[in-house]
């Protein structure tokens, strides 16, 4: 844990704060991001963590430890850090970079060759291809890559990132970011990462500290910022389309409807009909014993054929884990045109169903002024009574 307590920073001959008082809390292997516009604090706040900045009043605990009763080197072995600059030594091997801290540590040199190891792999990048590099013989997301793995080198609980993704492509970005966030699901490592990107910010962020001109606006997960922004300045600064945006923190199991009406497949088409009369649906979707889903049939299919209706199902092929995001969902159902998408788990069973309506009430309640606590999955809105 990481512990900010009123932490102010006053540079020599400024006479306004460059960090004004801020108090947060960053768990145990959380991500909190510090964002906010330029100048507004971020580095200076995150460098008096690692005590590369002094700190002017306040107090900074990591750990449970006051940063000031601990000594600076010892502090900033428990603290990896990586910048966006990389600060790569060019004369050194990608090797001799990773392993500059265990080195110091006086590590046994077998210790420190499996460590690289670990790492290169840990970071996709093959050891037995990268090993003997020099960093001028690496692409900027390779190098930043071994960036991190310097950083994470002697196994820090901490991790400082200032702006570590900044300078790389939006394409290998975003491949740098999910395989950190892949790395950061093992690891669970406690990390304050600065960014300048409100979408990585939410992409990447268990937390979200807003900071404007050295002070603290908001501090909350990416979905309280964006559903609940607590001033204009933070829901500008979050952005118009935050709705479109808090799409792609939700998952389908937090917006579907669950335990949908369905028939089974061993049913007659004749009762199926009569059901579909007296609960007036269009379509009902057709799962076997097991729940496992089969398909759909529509009112005519069964009307036409008499018969189990496992001969007249029709297969329904794009279905979603409840694990999916709902701006996936959402392109998939408009890319196929589809009304409804079907939520299965891992054996095809169903979960529960999505639809346009659902969606659009899940991205209402976004914002304040109109939304509230309706329940988006109460029963009258079931999804047959809106398709066909
Ligand atoms: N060494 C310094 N001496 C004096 N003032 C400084 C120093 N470093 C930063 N500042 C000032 O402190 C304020 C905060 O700067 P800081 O670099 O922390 O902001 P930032 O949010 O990281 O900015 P950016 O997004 O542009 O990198 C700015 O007004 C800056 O000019």
């Amino acid at each position: 844990m990481i512990e900010l307590q009123r932490v102010t920073k006053i540079y020599p001959g400024s006479n306004h704060p460059a960090v004004d008082g801020v108090t947060c809390t960053i768990p145990e292997g959380e991500i909190c991001i510090f964002i906010g516009p330029s100048g507004c604090g971020k580095t200076t706040l995150m460098r008096m963590i690692n005590r590369l900045v002094p700190i002017t009043s306040g107090k900074i605990l990591v750990g449970g430890k006051d940063i000031y009763t601990m000594d600076p080197v010892s502090l900033r072995r428990r603290i990896g850090y990586v910048i966006q600059e990389i600060g790569l030594f060019p004369n050194m091997t990608v090797r001799d970079n990773i392993a500059v801290v265990p080195k110091l540590l006086g590590w046994p040199k077998q210790k420190i060759d499996d460590r690289v190891d670990e790492l290169l792999n840990l970071v996709n990048m093959p050891p037995d291809l990268f090993r003997f590099r020099y960093p001028r013989e690496l692409s900027g997301g390779q190098a930043q890559r071994v960036g991190v793995a310097r950083a994470m080198a002697a196994d820090p609980p901490y991790m400082l990132m200032d702006e570590p993704f900044g300078a790389i492509d939006p394409i290998n970005r975003a491949v740098l970011q999910d395989e950190f966030l892949k790395i950061q699901e093992k690891l669970k490592k406690t990390i304050i990462f600065v960014t300048h990107d409100i979408d990585e910010a939410i992409k990447m962020g268990d937390r979200i500290c807003l900071l404007r001109d050295g002070r603290l606006e908001q501090y909350g997960t990416p979905d309280e910022l964006l559903s609940n922004p607590k001033n204009d300045f933070v829901k500008n600064f979050v952005g118009t389309d935050r709705a479109l945006k808090r799409l792609n923190l939700l998952k389908v199991e937090e917006a579907m409807l669950r335990d949908p009406i369905r028939c089974h497949v061993n049913d007659k088409t004749t009762d199926i009909l009569r059901y579909m009369e007296r609960e007036k649906l269009n379509y009902v979707i057709i799962t076997d014993e097991n729940d496992v889903l089969r398909g759909y049939v529509s009112r005519r299919d069964v009307a036409d054929y008499q018969g189990p209706v496992e001969k007249v199902v029709r297969p329904m092929s794009l279905t979603v884990p409840p694990s999916c995001n709902l701006k996936d969902a959402l392109s998939k159902m408009l890319q196929n045109d589809l009304g409804i998408l079907c939520v299965v788990d891992e054996k095809k069973r169903l979960l529960g169903v999505l639809d346009p309506k659902t969606l659009f009430q899940t991205m209402d309640n976004t914002y304040d002024e109109k939304g509230g606590d309706e329940d988006r999955f109460a029963t009258e809105d079931r999804w047959h009574e809106r398709i066909g």
